[in-house]
């Protein structure tokens, strides 16, 4: 199966490097910088120590023939040139995965390539890609859930699950790939609104008088979109959001969070805009998640 990954940043060249050491076809679509940097292999450094994988690169202007698997694995702000550049790489057959944390995604590819043709799909991972290219895995998990947002799981999706089943990473089917979206949605969006709006990690809200009434007001506010949308979170997701989000002592801040205090680009529109956007199509109130899209707009109105 020839598989191409757009995008050997922290998800892409996660997972792509599994899929290499697991001797699948990968070519990871890139631009000149990064080809650069991986010229001598990709530097993957995590809880399994330290390897550098040999990687087949492209650039889009010499992209040749068409792919049977096309990941996009860039960032929101990203897709739309990405779409354009992976167009000549899909062929009738040929299946769009994305790994976008989000949900607008999909109806953007949809528009561009049909139902018939796109995946749904989240990946779990933490990792970040250094300033010098090398890709850093900050803890163990790695899974990649994938399955039909607008049909049934065909033979098709089945062949793409066995390829993508290797070590070092887990694969899975869901039927109900969409409910999966969301809830790692409001996951993510509950993360980013609770560390951006306090501008510190999850242990330091906690140990603040009224932060855990405060986080579990927003989880609150980002499960009742879930569910108005017609995707309850799950018991058990529930109370490891709760537990992860809450947690005295932790470290953890999201994304979000790094890429806006790192003034990098970041995925503030596509996660948290869509979601207030989404939720007053709902006629859900969720003040809390508003206050920081409004502190993220005025932010970057600032530093513009
Ligand atoms: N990082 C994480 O732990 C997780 C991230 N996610 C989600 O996955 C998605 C991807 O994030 P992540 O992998 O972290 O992002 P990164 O920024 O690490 O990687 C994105 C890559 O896309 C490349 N890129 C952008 N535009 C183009 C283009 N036109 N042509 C070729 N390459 C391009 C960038 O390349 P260049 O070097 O040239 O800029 C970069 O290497 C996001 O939606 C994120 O929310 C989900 C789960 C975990
Ligand atoms: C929370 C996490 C690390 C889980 O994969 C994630 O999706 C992100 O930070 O973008």
């Amino acid at each position: 199966m020839r598989i191409l990954i757009a995008g050997a940043g922290a998800t892409g060249g996660y997972f792509g490097a599994r899929l290499i050491q697991a001797e699948r076809d990968v070519t990871f679509l890139v631009r000149p910088r990064r080809a650069e940097q991986l010229r001598d292999g990709l530097r993957l450094v995590g809880p399994g120590g330290e390897e550098t994988v040999p990687v087949a690169t492209v650039t889009a202007e010499a992209l040749e023939g068409t792919y049977d698997l096309v990941i996009v694995a860039v960032k929101a702000g990203a897709l739309p040139d990405m779409i354009d550049q992976i167009a000549p790489a899909m062929g009738p057959e040929t299946m769009v995965l994305p790994f976008l944390n989000g949900m607008a995604h999909l109806q953007a590819l949809t528009d561009r390539f049909g139902p018939a043709r796109v995946l749904g799909g989240i990946v779990k991972v933490v990792a970040t890609v250094a300033d010098d290219g090398t890709i850093h895995q900050m803890h163990p998990i790695a899974t990649l859930t994938l399955g039909p947002p607008f049909g049934q799981v065909t033979d098709r999706i089945r062949r793409i699950h066995r390829e993508l089943s290797v070590s070092g990473m887990e694969a899975s089917i869901a039927e109900d790939v969409v409910g999966a979206m969301w809830h790692k949605w409001a996951f993510i969006t509950a993360a980013g609104v609770i560390t951006c709006l306090m501008r510190a990690p999850i242990g330091d809200i906690v140990a603040a008088p009224d932060g855990e009434p405060f986080i579990r007001a927003v989880i609150a506010e980002t499960e009742q979109v879930s569910a108005a949308a017609g995707h309850p979170m799950p018991g058990p997701e529930h109370d490891a959001m709760v537990g992860m989000l809450s947690a005295p002592g932790s470290g953890f801040t999201s994304s979000l969070y790094r890429d806006v205090t790192a003034g990098l680009p970041h995925e503030g529109e596509h996660l948290l805009g869509a979601f207030v956007a989404t939720a007053a199509g709902l006629g859900v109130d969720i003040p809390l998640t508003a206050l920081a899209l409004l502190q993220l707009r005025a932010h970057d109105h600032a530093t513009a």
